[in-house]
Parts: structure tokens; sequence; C-alpha cells
């Protein structure tokens, strides 16, 4: 039995910003996301993290994405790559690492993810090509466990357990546990009501959101909003929990604003502060 995320649920893992404090107070982020070919897919990532509350975040991208996602935020900072070095030490030195939004499950995607959450000791939030290309290598994936939350939508979910689609959806809630509990991350499954399993055996159904999310780059955003609350201290399975339940609810402000069939992925970013703002955060 599923537990229903509610508001009140949410704003009591929701930190607040204390009068002294600084940006170091709220985490570091760094953002391991996009290719030549999905560059949108790391600004939006990067943008939902800033807006989540993080302190600092850098990008860690080939230049093509840098310079596109430059042009439209410019509160990140850049890490070009490749540089194996450097992407390293960023990860040391991050709170948390968000990678895969925007990347392609190949092999030198693998190789960039280990290279990076290796040498990170902080949460890793795994989503799309990044995720997907870890898919066979499930005991690098079990050496995070304590720290990794997982993303995968249903088509994930697929290549990640070897399993159809269709198998998935008939029942998502053991599908989540069980490879929550195998592979020892807290695991979103996306969709019309996401879960979040954890790999003690809690099960959490989030029951807002609508089908305006149903566009490319929603997922990315929801990826970066998970990141930005893990920076600020929350544990993996509060990042999580708190991240679909905002992702939705702006999703919900943003639909009656907007239309659910006008509405942009990041267009609810907008909403994401109204909704902190009457929260009083
Ligand atoms: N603006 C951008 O740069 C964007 C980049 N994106 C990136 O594109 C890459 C490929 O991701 P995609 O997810 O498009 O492609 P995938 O090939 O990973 O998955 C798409 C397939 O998954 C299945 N699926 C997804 N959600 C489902 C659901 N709720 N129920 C049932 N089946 C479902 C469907 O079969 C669908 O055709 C990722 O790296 C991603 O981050 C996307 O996020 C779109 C936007
Ligand atoms: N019909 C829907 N109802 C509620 N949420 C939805 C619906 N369709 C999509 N979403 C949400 O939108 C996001 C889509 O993520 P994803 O499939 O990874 O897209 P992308 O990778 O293109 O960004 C997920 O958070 C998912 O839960």
């Amino acid at each position: 039995m599923a537990t229903k995320i509610t508001n009140d649920l949410v704003f009591r893992n929701l930190p607040r910003r204390a009068p002294e404090s600084h940006k170091g107070s709220y985490g570091k982020v760094l953002a391991l996301c996009g290719c030549s070919k999905y560059r949108g897919a790391a600004a939006l990532c990067v943008c939902g993290a800033l807006r989540a509350g993080a302190g600092l975040v850098t990008l860690a991208a080939e230049e093509s994405v840098i310079s596109a996602v430059a042009q439209r935020v410019m509160e990140p900072v850049y890490l070009p790559l490749p540089d194996e070095d450097g992407l390293s030490l960023a990860a040391s030195k991050s709170t948390v690492c968000v990678a895969g939004c925007g990347k392609e499950a190949t092999p030198a995607t693998a190789q960039e993810m280990k290279t990076a959450l290796g040498a990170s000791s902080g949460t890793v939030v795994l989503d799309a090509g990044g995720l997907c290309s870890l898919a066979d290598d499930k005991l690098f994936l079990m050496g995070l466990s304590g720290r990794l939350i997982v993303t995968p939508h249903p088509g994930e979910m697929a290549r990640l357990t070897g399993r159809s689609v269709r198998e998935i959806e008939a029942d998502r809630g053991a599908t989540a546990l069980s490879f929550a509990r195998e592979s020892g991350a807290v695991t979103v499954l996306k969709g019309h009501r996401t879960l979040v399993a954890t790999p003690w055996g809690e099960l959490y159904e989030n029951g807002t959101g609508n089908a305006g999310l149903a566009r490319g780059g929603s997922g990315d955003i929801l990826a970066g909003i998970i990141a930005g609350l893990a920076a600020q201290g929350l544990e993996p399975w509060q990042a999580a929990v708190c991240g679909v339940y905002l992702h939705g609810l702006a999703a919900d402000r943003c639909a009656r604003r907007l239309s659910m069939q006008g509405m942009l992925p990041s267009d609810i970013l907008a909403d994401l502060r109204a909704i902190f703002l009457e929260n009083n955060r």
C-alpha cells in the first residue's frame, strides 16, 4: 500500500533559508548533462536545480551545450568537457551530482558517468541516458547505494529491468520496489501518479501533475529540482518525494494559468517560485 504524498509531508521536510546563511549553506550541484543533440535538457535541468534553491550550480558539458545554456541562463558556472581531471575534482567537491539528462546511452557516456560519480561522495541523481548507459552495470549502481536516486520513465525502467513497458505499467509499485531493493537506489518511477520507492520497502504515490507535463523536457526539470533539494540537505528519499510533489504542483498551477495544451516544461518554473512564495519560503 503506497503512502500518498501530501502538502504537509512536503513542507515539513523542506528547509527554510536562515537570515545568516550564504550560498555555501545551500549546496553545490554538479550537472553532467546535455550533448549537441540535447542541449535544452541541460538548460532545463540546471534551471530546475537553481529554482529549487541550490546555492551553486555547475554545468559540465561540451562547449556547444555550454554556449547554448549560457545564452539562456546566467547563474551557472561552467566546466567545459572533455576534462577528466577537472570532472573528477568538481564531482569530489559537489554536494550533489545530477547526471544523464540529455545524454545518449553509449559506452562513452557510461565511462563519463563512472568518472564523475566514482569521484563524488554526495547524493547522485541519475536520469535518462546516463542511467540507461549503466543498465548492464548493476554492480556500479549498487556501489552508490544509500546516496543514489534514479528517475526512470517506464521506457527507461524497461531497459533497466529487461521487462516490457506493458509489464512494468501492469504493476508499477512492485516494479519500483523491487528495483529499489535490488539496486539500493531511491527509485522514482515517473508517469501519471509517479511512485517513489525506497530500498527499505516504503512506497510513496504522488497525486500532483497533469498531462500538460507529457512533453519532452519535463523529466529534465524534475531531475534538476530533486538535485536542488538534495543539495540543501534533504535525504535522497526526502528530495525525491518533495521533488515529484512540487514538480507536479507547479504543473497544476501552470495548467490553470496557461492550459495543459499550451504550457511548456520551462513555464512551470514560474509556478514553482510562486508556490515557495505562498508557503513563506
Ligand atoms: N530539449 C531536450 O534537449 C530534450 C532532451 N531529452 C533527452 O532525450 C534523451 C532521450 O530520452 P527519451 O525519453 O525521449 O527517449 P527514450 O528512447 O529513452 O524513451 C522514450 C520511450 O519511452 C517510453 N515511455 C516514456 N515515458 C513513458 C510513459 N510514461 N509510459 C509509457 N512509456 C513511456 C515510450 O516507449 C517512449 O517512446 C534523454 O537523454 C533525454 O534527457 C528529452 O528529455 C526531451 C527534451
Ligand atoms: N499524464 C501525466 N500526468 C502526470 N505527470 C506526467 C504525465 N505525463 C508526464 N508526466 C511527468 O512528466 C515528466 C516526464 O518525464 P520524462 O518522461 O523523463 O520526459 P523527458 O525525458 O522528455 O523530460 C515526469 O515527471 C512524469 O511523471
